[in-house]
């Protein structure tokens, strides 16, 4: 039996229906993110699902987990409705090459998500990143291109680099001159641990065959990344992937207030081990993001399972109690799927 619904709320939820019926299937889209090993990694996974809860986005996210990702910890994400897809891991071509962080060899293993062709476009996000605001419109910008935020060169992860070695950083390129003898500027490069893209077969299959004949480089994926999409590459603003090191290193470039995704990615700073104790670890505004972290991950309110429990989203329990109207009167099939991550 169709379920009583108020003609007052029944003008808003006819508007919306429609779009969710006729979205076409090569329209769809996902937030992705990656996940390794049996750490403690899983909790910035966790905490990242119940952030896009939060923010109400309209999107599932993907978590690509390899082999060595244990069973609980996959039911923990099944749980906080993301949907498990096992890739196999990319190892780089041996080679002597030091790794920024020895850890960044299975970073390698992201290119996998090439392969996640049932969706036509994502937004890759690190295990430590949060999303403060919803972020969904960044999937409206034109296909073609390759999107994310400029990268800062200023830590000591990057003094291997000549750009560090003579104090060049693209996010104040004025303050030291790129010098004529070191050749042509680089090209803008972007920090891998956020950005918009499409999958694709074709895409794909280039990305694992260039990587055989590529030697492997300090920043692994990220500089590989870098190179193979120089041409497509578009930076957008530093908001969309705050890293930690913008707050002391350029804080003329950002406001902390109005990031809508903080990258926790300098050393110390993952609020799942924070501790303070690390350099930088005890500035304010650090404290106040990983607090701000704690307060998504604790909050039992954006359980998957909870989400829906609570009236605060009449509009949408309506909206879906009209399509399984719907679907019981023969309209449209009625697919109950996970909504935002
Ligand atoms: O043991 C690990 C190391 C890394 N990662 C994943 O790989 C990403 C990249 O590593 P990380 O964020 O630690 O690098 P950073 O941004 O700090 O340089 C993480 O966010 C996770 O998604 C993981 O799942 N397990
Ligand atoms: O495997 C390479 C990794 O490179 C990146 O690391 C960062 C970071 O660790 C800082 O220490 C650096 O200062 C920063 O510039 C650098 O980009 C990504 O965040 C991560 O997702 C991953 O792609
Ligand atoms: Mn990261």
């Amino acid at each position: 039996m169709a379920p009583y619904i108020p003609s007052s709320k029944a003008v808003t939820v006819t508007a919306k229906v429609p779009t969710l019926i006729r979205a076409p299937a090569t329209s769809k889209r996902a937030y992705v993110t990656f996940l390794a090993g049996d750490g403690d990694y899983i909790k910035g996974v966790v905490g990242l699902a119940k952030g896009l809860r939060k923010v109400k986005s309209k999107y599932p996210l993907i978590v690509a987990v390899l082999p060595d990702v244990p069973e609980d910890h996959r039911k923990i994400l099944l749980d906080q409705g993301c949907i498990v897809k096992e890739i196999e891991p990319v190892y780089p071509p041996e080679n002597q090459t030091q790794f920024a962080m020895a850890y960044y060899v299975i970073n390698y293993s992201k290119l996998r998500i090439w392969k996640f062709v049932e969706y036509s476009k994502m937004i890759y996000l690190d295990g430590d990143i949060q999303v403060f605001d919803n972020i969904d419109h960044l999937f409206d910008m034109e296909d073609g291109y390759f999107y994310a935020v400029m990268d800062c060169f200023c830590e000591k992860t990057w003094s291997h680099s000549p750009q560090y070695k003579i104090g060049y950083c693209q996010q104040c390129p004025n303050k030291v001159q790129w010098p004529a003898q070191l050749g042509p500027k680089p090209p803008l490069y972007f920090n891998a641990g956020m950005f918009v893209y499409e999958p694709s077969l074709t895409v794909y299959n280039e990305l694992l065959a260039t990587l055989k004949v590529t030697p492997p480089t300090p920043f692994a994926e990220q500089d590989y990344l870098n190179m193979f999409f120089k041409d497509i590459y578009k930076p957008i603003p530093p908001i969309y992937n705050m890293v930690m090191a913008m707050l002391w290193r350029h804080p003329e470039n950002i406001d902390p207030e109005k990031a809508k995704v903080v990258h926790y990615c300098a050393a110390g700073s993952k609020p799942w081990r924070f501790t303070g104790k690390e350099e930088n670890m005890d500035r304010e505004d650090i404290k106040k993001l990983v607090a701000k972290w704690w307060d998504i991950y604790n909050d039992k309110s954006l359980d998957y399972a909870r989400v829906g429990e609570a009236d605060d989203n009449e509009d949408e329990q309506i909206g879906l109690a009209l399509l399984a109207a719907m679907a019981e009167a023969g309209f449209v099939h009625y697919i109950n799927a996970p909504s935002a991550a």
